[in-house]
């Protein structure tokens, strides 16, 4: 391997794994009052508000639940999305209407995911802001993920094809990084909201 390459990738896997560990490590005290500030500091930016189209995600693996954005987006008649592993394109997501009375099921990694169907899917274009779950950020927009790529993979249209769709972070406190070596296929996020702050790039 390149040598610039092979110093990344170890630097992605050391911190995966140690913010894997602080995010674990929070209580469950800590994480529902992370959830709670969390909405909060999302409205102080205009854009939760004015995105009618919004994809979400269901917290695993200690990351910060999202279940109050949610709630708020149902009862502001706004149309939420979870990200579903794409059963034929290996690597990819694909977003599936979620609504209070969906059909769930567990996926490989233990996530609950809606049950796809020609009706509920949307396709990137038609999103106007994706909230991306993530193990570490720093504060110029750079997002490190479970390693899957799986983001960055359904992403990546939003540059080729200069999608006006907006990328927030959701992340607790503890999960910035001073700066994170990026890649080539990274797709940087628009901003990062944690409980106590709300981080907009350029
Ligand atoms: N809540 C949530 N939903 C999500 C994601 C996510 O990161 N969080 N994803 C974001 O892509 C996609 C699923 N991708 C995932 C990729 C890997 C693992 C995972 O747990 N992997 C390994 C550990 C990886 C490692 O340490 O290298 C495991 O099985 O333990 C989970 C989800 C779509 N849905
Ligand atoms: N656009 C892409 N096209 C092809 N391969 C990609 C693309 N984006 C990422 N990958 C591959 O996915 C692998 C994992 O990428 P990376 O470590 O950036 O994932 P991550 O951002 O941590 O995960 P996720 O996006 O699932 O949260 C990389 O080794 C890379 O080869």
């Amino acid at each position: 391997m390149h040598k610039l390459l092979g110093l990344k990738t170890t630097q992605r896997q050391v911190i995966r794994t140690d913010y894997r560990k602080k995010r674990q490590a929070l209580s469950s005290k800590e994480q529902s009052t992370a959830a709670h500030n969390l909405l909060r500091t999302c409205l102080t930016s205009t854009t939760l508000a004015q995105s009618k189209t919004i994809a979400c995600y269901i917290a695993n693996d200690g990351e910060i639940d999202p279940v109050a954005i949610i709630d708020y987006c149902w009862q502001q008649g706004k149309t939420v999305l979870l990200p579903v592993l794409h059963p034929f394109s290996k690597g990819h997501l694909l977003f599936v209407n979620y609504h209070r009375n969906s059909t769930t099921r567990t996926n490989v990694y233990g996530i609950k995911e809606p049950i796809v169907s020609t009706i509920n899917l949307c396709v990137l274009a038609n999103i106007e802001l994706i909230l991306t779950p993530l193990v570490a950020f720093d504060a110029v927009g750079n997002r490190l993920g479970m390693g899957g790529g799986f983001y960055d993979r359904t992403l990546a249209p939003i540059r080729r094809d200069s999608l006006q769709t907006q990328l927030i972070g959701l992340a607790h406190n503890c999960q910035q990084t001073h700066m994170l070596l990026t890649d080539s296929w990274d797709i940087p996020l628009h901003a990062i909201a944690t409980p106590d702050q709300f981080f907009s790039v350029d």
